[in-house]
């Protein structure tokens, strides 16, 4: 007899959308010195070409290029040297054939020329004649405007976490502000008689929260913000009022603990006491983590996380992220490396199972094997590297084949 009603992780994660498509996260400006891995909220597109001349790359001289054709140290050619350009000063005057300027590094490229020969492939006779003893290929040393970013182009995307060289686009647009999801806000709660905090005696048969400081830390690594945590007896009204104070103010309420079918496991009963949609998931096929809730109440997602502690971490990841940043259009967001497999795996069918590996490189490869342990052993993920996800229609892992491994 299963006591779940359990649904497949694609499944889950539909219901999960469809509950709350009307939701959004909401967006706010901040200054791009502020918005290092926030999620971008709006596309950005550029209004200039950057760059928005022809810019040299080298110090040299700019001439055009066919000029250059068949000069070498014995046969140079010859140029006649117009002036200079000037560091942050538009190209005044224009070059024809045989004629040059010099451009620093950076400069503009006058009209007419199609080249930059590097200053030391050149001899000045006096101030007025250049030797160059190089021939140089049409546009080289050369960055063309709009090379980089063209104008009207979308330069970042609507979902993009952004990283120091996002904000170096930006800065390159004139950008200074720019919207951003606001950090999604978490209540965390650790339900159970046995669970104590770090500042407790750890007395025969008590054990220590785990949960919500794994899920504080994933939080805060996903880019949201913890509005409060709490530990609760396993008690309904405790749990209810803790988890109308979590729904007040935040966006998302997360429960540890009590997801299974105990007597004494309330979360379900304590989601379905508000007003909303209540529990619409109670089991997923995923293994660790099965007697995982979802539900709403008063138009938030509550989630109950299994207590195991691996378990709860994993759904969190498998789930709750991926519903984040769904919403939030966020796309390759899981870090992966591919590696060969060192083990045969049996998994059960009809379950999307995790399994934690190690990673070791041996002759330029990279191998992974398994680690093994409860899902009740948090060491399982401190010591594991990533994990390979093995799909419901599959057998489990063969020796040999190479997966992509998630990496934690
Ligand atoms: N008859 C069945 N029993 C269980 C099933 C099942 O299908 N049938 N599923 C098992 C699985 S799988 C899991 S996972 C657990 C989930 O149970 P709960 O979500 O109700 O969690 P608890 O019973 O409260 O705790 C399970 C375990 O984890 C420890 N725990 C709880 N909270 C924390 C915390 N904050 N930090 C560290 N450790 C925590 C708790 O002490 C228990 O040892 O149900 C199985 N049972
Ligand atoms: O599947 Mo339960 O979530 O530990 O191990």
């Amino acid at each position: 007899m299963d006591f779940f009603d359990v649904v497949s992780v694609q499944e889950a994660i539909n219901r999960l959308m469809e509950a709350f498509k009307e939701y959004e996260f909401k967006a706010e400006e901040v200054s791009i010195l502020e918005a290092t891995n926030r999620i971008l909220a709006e596309d950005i597109y550029s209004h200039i070409d950057v760059p928005e001349f022809n810019r040299s790359t080298v110090d040299g001289y700019a001439i055009k290029s066919k000029d250059s054709q068949g000069a070498s140290e014995s046969v140079p050619s010859l140029f006649n040297i117009l002036g200079e350009v000037r560091m942050g000063e538009a190209a005044e005057k224009e070059i024809k054939s045989g004629e040059t300027m010099y451009v620093p590094t950076g400069g503009m490229i006058p009209q007419g020329a199609d080249g930059m020969v590097m200053v030391e492939y050149t001899e000045k006779l006096d101030e007025e004649n250049l030797m160059v003893y190089k021939p140089i290929a049409f546009n080289e040393n050369i960055i063309l405007k709009g090379d980089d970013i063209r104008k009207g182009e979308r330069a970042l995307k609507r979902g993009k976490r952004l990283t120091p060289e996002s904000i170096g686009v930006l800065a390159a647009l004139g950008i200074s502000r720019v919207k951003v999801y606001k950090k999604p806000k978490f209540y965390i709660i650790s339900t159970g008689d046995e669970i104590i905090d770090l500042d407790e005696e750890l007395e025969l048969g008590k054990i220590r929260d785990i949960n919500s400081y794994t899920l504080y830390s994933a939080i805060v690594k996903l880019g949201g913000e913890i509005t409060g945590k709490a530990i609760v007896k396993d008690d309904y009204e405790l749990l209810r009022q803790q988890v109308e104070k979590g729904l007040d103010i935040s966006d998302i309420v997360l429960i540890s603990g009590g997801s299974s079918v105990g007597a004494r496991d309330y979360t379900a009963r304590v989601i379905d006491s508000f007003e909303g949609r209540g529990v619409f998931v109670h089991g997923i096929s995923i293994k660790p983590g099965k007697p995982t809730i979802l539900g709403e109440g008063k138009g938030k997602l509550i989630v109950g996380l299994p207590g195991h502690p691996v378990s709860s971490i994993i759904v969190f990841g498998a789930i709750i992220e991926e519903f984040i940043y769904k919403k939030m259009e966020v796309h390759n967001h899981k870090l992966k490396t591919k590696a060969i497999m060192d083990f045969n795996f049996p998994s059960s069918p009809g379950q999307q199972t995790y399994q934690m590996v190690k990673l070791e490189e041996r002759d330029g490869k990279t191998y992974a094997s398994p680690s093994f342990g409860k899902s009740g052993m948090i060491t399982l993920l401190s010591n594991s590297d990533g994990y390979i996800i093995i799909k419901p229609h599959e057998e489990g892992i063969y020796k040999g084949e190479e997966r992509e491994v998630y990496l934690l």
